[in-house]
């Protein structure tokens, strides 16, 4: 049984050509899964689906192996928490730390587990220190990140980001994806992004879905799918720049294992080095 699931998936907005055609997409326990493509390429169409915020025209969604119904999509939304690319679309309360207790004491949960949830997600996304603030006067980057407190304060076992790292300052990314990076491991979550930005993909994901006008194009891992420049090019995407690189020194002659992420690229330089010495 799949965590997630769509079944030939497609879903018409009204009097538009099709937002998405016949997706068929699979989230597994504890997997990091990208999803990138283009503007308009049908990226948040799917994600809202994935806990009954829209309908399909035709296909299917399941989570946890049953189709989301009226009847049960309370249950899935506990499940599948969605933060949205826009944190306004999602932030209300006149403080932040009502505003994370808001989703907990919705799940009609206890004054003291709510409490202790709140301190968790303010821990975790590092934003302590805004809890007495009004929302709306925050930046665009500390509104995500109490938008993104106010999700994993449900606990969801998945976690759906809609370009989680748009309006962050280079180290709110690298905070994000350290949180990200840990989810999996530390708390047996699922997390479901998209993203613009290639270079991040092999850092915080295992898979990929590539979308294109309403379909899935390709899908595979990261190797797999950084593998294929012209996929990328021919979806208005780029080839992350760490392969590309170690690619033209290799095309150049040089003697270095390809590599996907930061980590991996400095032992084969470090490797390279060694051997020439
Ligand atoms: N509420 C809506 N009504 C009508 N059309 C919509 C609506 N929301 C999205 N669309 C259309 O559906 C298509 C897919 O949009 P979607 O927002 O899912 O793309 P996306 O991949 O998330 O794009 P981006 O990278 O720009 O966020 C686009 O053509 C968009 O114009």
């Amino acid at each position: 049984m799949h965590l997630v699931e769509t079944r030939d998936l497609t879903h018409v907005y009204r009097g538009n050509l099709p937002a998405l055609q016949g997706v068929n997409f699979i989230a597994e326990r504890k997997s990091r899964i990208a999803v990138i493509g283009p503007n308009g390429a049908g990226k948040s169409t799917l994600f809202k689906h994935f806990n009954g915020i829209l309908k399909p025209t035709s296909g299917e969604v399941l989570v946890r192996g049953e189709p989301v119904t009226k009847e049960n999509v309370r249950e899935v939304r506990k499940f599948v928490g969605i933060v949205f690319q826009n944190p306004d679309d999602q932030i209300f309360s006149p403080t932040v730390e009502q505003d994370v207790a808001f989703g907990p004491t919705n799940l009609g949960l206890d004054e003291a587990t709510v409490a202790h949830r709140v301190e968790g997600a303010l821990h975790l996304l590092g934003i302590e220190d805004l809890r007495e603030r009004v929302p709306h006067h925050l930046s665009g980057g500390e509104k995500k990140r109490v938008a993104i407190a106010g999700i994993l304060a449900m606990e969801p076992q998945v976690l759906v980001l809609d370009e989680p790292t748009a309006g962050l300052d280079p180290q709110g990314v690298i905070d994000l994806m350290g949180f990200v990076n840990r989810l999996p491991e530390d708390y047996g979550m699922t997390v479901i992004f998209s993203t613009h930005h290639v270079d991040l993909v092999a850092e915080m994901a295992d898979f990929i879905y590539v979308m294109d006008q309403g379909q899935i194009v390709a899908s595979g891992t990261v190797e797999e799918i950084f593998a294929r420049p012209e996929l990328l090019a021919r979806t208005r995407l780029d080839v992350p720049v760490i392969p590309k690189l170690i690619r033209s020194l290799q095309e150049s002659g040089v003697a270095i294992d390809m590599a996907y992420t930061y980590e991996d690229a400095q032992k084969s330089f470090l490797d390279a080095y060694t051997r020439r010495a």
